[in-house]
């Protein structure tokens, strides 16, 4: 995880209606430089590696732009800025592979003078100009390479330069080929686009939210998080399918991106039908108008069109810059809007506890989908919008998919308050930043997955309360509080729809020998937020847990590694009434949380892990490691004692030890020198 930068003007809803580069003094330009590369950062990390974005597209290419405004202006360009890199870094967990070519961001802009400006560069250069216009498709980028006529591997498009390798997903989808027909070149690397049709999409978050999983965003967020899962039976059962669109590298001679387009179809390879070659940037614009209208009819997310030189040896000629090819243009489309009056503002409670106010809307068409409800984030939002009920506002689909309030036209009246209790289960509000939640961790918006964390691996090791287990428990009405958990009745859970006796009396075994567990994973079972395995076990070092459940918030900033947001996050939830009654009840029920006493065989050694080490579960390793003294942490430095390798390691932190010097233990050494002293 990386951190959120704190008190940054361009990370949470930012204002982008920028000043003129001219009237900005050397010193505020090189501070709005700096602000802007740690929020794009941040941003870039959002979307490429955690597939959550939290701004808008649009609004992320007006801060990147305005970056670049201020880079050339103020001439303070430099090599680690985000306008000089393509994307995000690789997961650790999955392994990184070099790319047969670099993959890199196209020039891209909505502005037809900027693709005619671009074409005038091109023809420039070279002559008898042909472009090939295409669809960009919103998806995810993948590089596929085929070797002696199979598919090799698969790779996504991380850095630009090295990518995750993620063959075994790409294999599962049906119409990636595994084998070329005789006849195909020995060497193939192809680039596609993986996407999610958008029937496909729509069904997966039902099921989602009928789970209490967080729905995805966008079709391409679905895509993207899919692609790097690391299940790939997982990945089988969801819909993903594929459009190839550019040969990077082979042993066949081609020379244009037509002959490219052909080898492909005859390969086997999945194509799209709208490409077409045209001589006359005239007629890529009106390519994009007539696909922009057409584009809510497609069965996949496309966000503009790309013109592409048709020509090789003229790509060749025009070359590119560190970030983009100079002979493709990505014109993308404006964006969907439409007005509409607010009729009411309602409050929602996620599965999170967090309580978002929603625009309930006088329903309007925007462009071919009806918006009846659009998100207003939290009360900061509607403040600084000035939302109010009976207002005109102007709708943005975001992401193109999630409506939401940019502008507020003409006022309404009104004030809007965020409730002081929580419109689900009257349970205590508390504020957090922006944004407000429930403290209540039985309130029935969030039972469900109070109770599948509770059950989980790393918490009390329930096994059989996943997410369909918890649904139907909280659904009969068997659970109305974690507490009830160990009050279930056999006959009751045997009656259950796919369960059976044995189902019941596996699980009452379960919950009875989960009964002993050390303080620490009880207090991370509680689901606090804010508090993870780490946290945890830190608070259980410190305090007994009639002491943590009297602790002020100034108590608990005695810990470290507890800071205010923290402490207040576990006050708070021990000032919930629920809470302390639905912990007593756990402890009539026969839960004996323990403190564990800490040993000293590992003091003062410093291990971090990279891969999976058969057998245990990283958390478990750590608190294993932690009981005994020693500290486990997460990136490598001339203090590490031990990298441990595991299983399908990353190979960034074992370039690490390698400039470090330090000591790689495989998951053999590692047991026999560090596991053996417990
Ligand atoms: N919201 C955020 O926080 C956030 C953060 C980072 C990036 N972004 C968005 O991502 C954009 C930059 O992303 P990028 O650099 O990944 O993409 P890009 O816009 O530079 O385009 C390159 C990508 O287009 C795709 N593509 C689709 N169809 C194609 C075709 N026919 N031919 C060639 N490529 C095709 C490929 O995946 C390729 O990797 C930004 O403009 C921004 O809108 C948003
Ligand atoms: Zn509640």
């Amino acid at each position: 995880m990386v951190e959120e930068p704190a008190d940054n003007p361009y990370v949470r809803d930012p204002d982008t209606s920028f000043a003129p580069v001219e009237e900005l003094s050397e010193g505020d330009a090189r501070e709005q430089v700096r602000r802007l590369r740690e929020a794009i950062e941040y941003h870039d990390y959002r979307y490429y590696v955690a597939n959550d974005p939290i701004v808008a597209d649009r609004t992320y290419d007006t801060l990147f732009e305005r970056l670049e405004a201020l880079e050339d202006a103020f001439d303070c360009h430099d090599e680690n800025s985000p306008t000089r890199r393509v994307g995000g870094e690789p997961l650790d967990e999955l392994e990184t592979v070099e790319h047969v070519a670099p993959l890199l961001s196209l020039q891209s802009s909505g502005d037809a003078d900027e693709i005619r400006a671009f074409d005038r560069r091109i023809r420039d250069r070279v002559a008898d100009v042909r472009y090939s216009a295409e669809p960009k498709f919103d998806g995810f980028s993948v590089e596929v390479v085929y070797e002696d006529g199979g598919f090799d591997r698969a790779v996504t498009r991380g850095d630009g330069r090295e990518g995750e390798d993620v063959s075994a997903n790409v294999r599962t989808i049906g119409s990636v080929p595994l084998h070329l027909p005789d006849g195909a070149p020995d060497f193939l690397a192809v680039r596609g686009e993986v996407y999610m049709p958008r029937s496909g999409f729509q069904e997966l978050n039902e099921r989602r939210i009928e789970r209490g999983d967080d729905p995805f965003a966008n079709p391409r967020n679905a895509a993207a998080g899919t692609v790097r899962l690391l299940d790939p039976e997982t990945v089988a059962d969801r819909p993903l399918d594929v459009f190839f669109y550019d040969v990077i590298d082979t042993s066949a001679t081609l020379d244009t991106q037509t002959e490219a387009f052909a080898l492909l179809r005859e390969l086997g390879f999945r194509v799209n039908d709208e490409t077409t070659v045209v001589d006359d940037v005239d007629v890529v614009i009106d390519y994009r108008d007539r696909l922009a209208d057409a584009r809510d009819e497609l069965e996949y997310e496309i966000d503009g069109i790309v013109a592409k030189v048709v020509d090789f040896d003229a790509r060749e000629e025009l070359g590119s810059t560190a970030r983009h090819p100079r002979w493709a243009f990505a014109y993308k489309f404006p964006a969907r809007t439409g007005e509409t009056t607010v009729e009411r503002i309602v409050v929602q409670v996620g599965r999170t506890g967090k309580l978002t106010p929603v625009a309930l809307l006088d329903p309007v068409d925007v462009q071919g989908v009806t918006i009846s409800r659009a998100t207003l984030h939290n009360a900061a939002q509607i403040r600084d919008l000035g939302v109010q009920n009976g207002a005109t506002v102007r709708l943005e689909r975001a992401g193109d998919v999630i409506p939401e309030v940019v502008e507020v036209v003409e006022g309404g009246d009104g004030d809007f308050a965020m409730p002081e209790t929580c419109p689900v289960c009257d349970g205590h509000v508390v504020q957090e930043g922006e944004h407000h939640y429930c403290t209540n961790a039985s309130c029935p918006a969030q039972l469900r997955r109070s109770l599948q964390h509770f059950c989980s691996r790393d918490a009390m090791d329930v096994e059989g309360v996943g997410a369909e287990a918890a649904d139907q428990l909280v659904e009969e009405g068997l659970v109305e509080s974690l507490a009830d958990l160990y009050d279930l009745d056999r006959d009751e859970l045997a009656a259950l729809d796919g369960w059976g006796e044995r189902s019941a009396d596996n699980l009452l075994a379960e919950l009875e020998a989960s009964k002993t567990v050390d303080l620490g994973t009880f207090v991370y079972a509680l689901g606090i937020r804010h508090v993870g395995t780490e946290r945890a076990r830190a608070l259980a070092a410190a305090f007994s847990l009639d002491d943590l459940i009297d602790a002020s918030a100034e108590d608990l900033r005695s810990v470290e590694d507890v800071g205010p947001e923290v402490a207040e996050s576990v006050a708070a939830y021990f000032d919930e009434a629920e809470n302390v009654e639905t912990v007593e009840r756990l402890l009539e029920a026969g839960v004996s949380p323990e403190r564990r006493e800490r040993d000293d065989e590992l003091d003062g050694l410093t291990v971090v892990f990279t891969g999976s080490v058969p057998g245990y579960t990283r958390s478990e390793l750590t608190e294993l490691l932690e009981t005994h003294g020693a500290s486990v942490t997460s990136s490598v430095s001339g203090a590490t004692d031990y990298l441990v390798v595991g299983e399908n390691p990353g190979t960034r932190k074992r370039e690490r030890a390698d400039e470090e010097g330090v000591e790689t233990l495989d998951p053999e050494a590692f047991e026999a020198r560090i596991l053996s002293r417990l």
